[in-house]
């Protein structure tokens, strides 16, 4: 098939340089644009301060950077958002309302009800939820979201969990890395030698979220906190379970979860979404969050603390299962669905 055509907007920012460089050799994407604010529009995107560990990729560095203008959109196929999301909740539905594909990382409207808050692999049939979106609001285009980071990084785990076991209460505190704030998000001054035990508005996302994504009104009370790590969330997360387990068996059905991603080959999927390990120091951000090319979550520390209360630590890479990669993915799920504009 030809490829279509995708336009990365908020572009710079490390959410923007993280779907450029996963853009760069996709085999059903070609990323034909950029846009980003006032401030670098007009410049070449190979001036930008560009921050990831592989160079920039030689065609993202040739296009030239737009101003981020509703009214000037090129005719493109979809857009993916990495916009704050102040900006977003101003043009997003707009795009979407003159005929765009929108999948966005930016927190605005992910709690509305007829908008998919899609981790392919836990929740891919709400996807259809786009169809009630464009008849309600009469839009040609549509918008899908990604959940939060660390929202994604824990629900991937409890996903075969809650199947298998049930679940009756979960505790979540995090230890994120400092890139999910973006790039000047934390003052190095703020961080080294340092934790920081808030992050702004964290903790009702990784509730809410759970809640709408699992459809269920889960008792879940999550703490966060920042860390000194590059890249990588890690969550340490306490679950009482309806059925008694023994941890072999929980090793083994998060070992052996898979979903419609893997089922239908989609370019950006893990082909093992949770990898459990029995080393007893990992997960650990350095050594294990490009697991899956960045897209697996490393789960380890796996215990059972007494009938029917689980622990166990998982890790995920940030910016990609969190951020851009799991967008790609769902993007990738859409273009299968047949719910394609
Ligand atoms: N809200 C998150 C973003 C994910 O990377 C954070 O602050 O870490």
């Amino acid at each position: 098939m030809d490829k279509l055509r995708a336009y990365v907007v908020g572009a710079t920012g490390l959410v923007g340089q993280r779907y450029v460089q996963l853009l760069a050799d996709h085999p059903w994407f070609e990323l034909v644009g950029v846009a980003a604010s006032e401030r670098s529009a007009g410049r070449r995107y190979g001036e930008i301060n560009w921050v990831l560990e592989t160079p920039m990729p030689s065609k993202a560095a040739e296009l030239k950077i737009d101003k981020l203008d509703v009214d000037s959109l090129p005719k493109v196929d979809v857009i993916f958002s990495a916009l704050p999301s102040e900006v977003a909740a101003r043009v997003e539905p707009e795009m979407a309302r003159r005929g765009y594909v929108v999948v966005s990382n930016s927190s605005n409207m992910r709690l509305e009800p007829d908008v998919p808050l899609l981790i392919p692999e836990v929740n891919p049939d709400d996807l259809s939820l786009v169809k009630e979106q464009r008849a309600r609001r009469g839009w040609s285009g549509l918008i899908i979201k990604k959940p939060n980071c660390s929202t994604t990084i824990l629900d991937l785990p409890l996903k075969p969990v809650l199947d298998e076991l049930g679940v009756s209460k979960i505790h979540v505190v995090t230890m994120q890395a400092v890139t999910g704030a973006g790039y000047a998000g934390v003052p190095s001054v703020a961080i080294l030698d340092n934790l920081i035990p808030y992050i702004k508005g964290e903790e009702e996302k990784i509730v809410n979220e759970t809640r709408k994504i699992f459809k269920a009104d889960l008792e879940i009370y999550a703490t966060t906190t920042r860390v000194p790590v590059l890249d990588g969330h890690t969550e340490a997360i306490y679950v009482d379970t309806v059925k008694d387990f023994d941890v072999e068996a929980v090793v083994e059905l998060m070992a052996r979860f898979r979903s419609v991603p893997q089922e239908l080959g989609l370019p950006t999927a893990p082909p093992q979404p949770v990898i459990p390990t029995r080393a007893i120091d990992r997960p650990q951000p350095r050594l294990d969050r490009m697991a899956g090319r960045g897209m697996s979550v490393v789960v380890g520390r796996i215990r059972k603390l007494a009938p029917r209360k689980l622990a166990f630590v998982a890790l995920g890479h940030n910016t990609i299962r969190g951020a851009a990669g799991n967008a790609i993915l769902a993007a990738e799920l859409l273009v299968k669905s047949g719910l394609w504009a």
